[in-house]
C-alpha cells in the first residue's frame, strides 16, 4: 500500500468509530470514501448491521462487490451519519467537493443526514478555499450561455479564472445525473457563502461544489496521527 493509500485508509478505520449497530450511513464518492467502505466491509462481515445510501454509481457498484447492504434515499430518505471525502476544507468545515463528480449526490445525501464526517488526508486542509478548482455541475441546455452567467456572477464578486468543460478523453465528463462540470480556477474564494448563493442563482446551474454548514467534523489523517475538526 503506497503512503498516500495508507492515509486514507486510517481515516477509513477513525471514522469506523463513529459508525454504529443499526445507523442508516450516506456513504460518499473517491479513493478515501472508498477506503472507508473496505474497513467498512470488513465489519459488516463481522456482525455489524447499517445500511448505506451511496452518493454515485462507483461506491454503489463497490459496496455490492463487498457486500455492503446498500438503499435508495426513495426508501430510506433520513439517515444518521454521511461519511465522505472532499478535496478541501478550511477551519469552518467549509467544503469543496466534486473533484470525482459526484457532488450532486453527496450534496442530497449529506443534507439529508443528521451529521456529516469528512474524512481525508491531511493535505486537504486549507487556509482559503480555492486552489483546487471549483466543481460547478451545469446543465447541457444552453451551456454557453449558462457558462457565460457563471462569469458574470463570479466577477461581480471580484472572481476570476479559466473554466473548463470538464472531459473523460475525448468527450465531456458526464456525471451520474446525466450532467456536465465546469471545473472553475478562481485560486482564492474568501467569501465562499457568497459565491454559493450568487451560483444558486444562474438559470443552467445544477449544484456547485462548496459545501458550507453541512459538515459537523472532519478526520485528517497524516503521518503524525488524527487530527479531528469539529464545527
Ligand atoms: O466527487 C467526488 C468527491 O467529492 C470526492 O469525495 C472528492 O473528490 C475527494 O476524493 P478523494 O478522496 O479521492 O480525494
Amino acid at each position: 500500500m503506497t503512503d498516500a493509500a495508507k492515509l486514507k485508509t486510517m481515516a477509513g478505520e477513525a471514522a469506523l468509530g463513529h459508525v454504529e449497530d443499526g445507523m442508516r450511513l450516506g456513504i460518499g464518492t473517491g479513493s478515501t470514501a472508498e477506503a472507508f467502505v473496505r474497513v467498512l466491509a470488513d465489519r459488516v462481515h463481522a456482525g455489524l448491521d447499517v445500511v448505506g445510501v451511496t452518493t454515485s454509481d462507483r461506491t454503489e457498484a463497490l459496496c455490492r462487490e463487498l457486500g455492503v447492504p446498500t438503499a435508495t434515499l426513495e426508501t430510506v430518505p433520513q439517515l444518521d451519519l454521511t461519511i465522505d471525502g472532499a478535496d478541501e476544507v478550511d477551519d469552518r468545515l467549509r467544503l469543496i467537493k466534486g473533484g470525482g463528480g459526484a457532488l450532486l449526490r453527496e450534496k442530497i445525501v449529506a443534507a439529508a443526514s443528521d451529521r456529516m464526517l469528512v474524512i481525508a488526508d491531511a493535505s486537504k486542509k486549507v487556509d482559503t478555499l480555492g486552489a483546487f478548482p471549483l466543481p460547478i455541475e451545469i446543465n447541457g441546455f444552453g451551456m454557453m450561455a449558462t457558462y457565460l452567467a457563471i462569469q458574470k456572477a463570479a466577477a461581480n464578486l471580484g472572481l476570476e479564472g479559466d473554466m473548463i468543460l470538464r472531459r473523460r478523453g475525448a468527450d465531456p465528463f458526464i456525471t451520474d445525473s446525466g450532467h456536465l462540470i465546469l471545473d472553475a480556477s478562481f485560486s482564492r474564494i474568501p467569501d465562499p457563502e457568497a459565491l454559493s448563493q450568487a451560483l444558486h442563482q444562474v438559470p443552467g446551474v445544477v449544484e456547485h461544489g462548496l459545501f458550507i454548514g453541512l459538515a459537523s467534523e472532519a478526520i485528517l489523517a497524516s503521518e503524525n496521527g488524527i487530527e479531528t475538526l469539529t464545527a
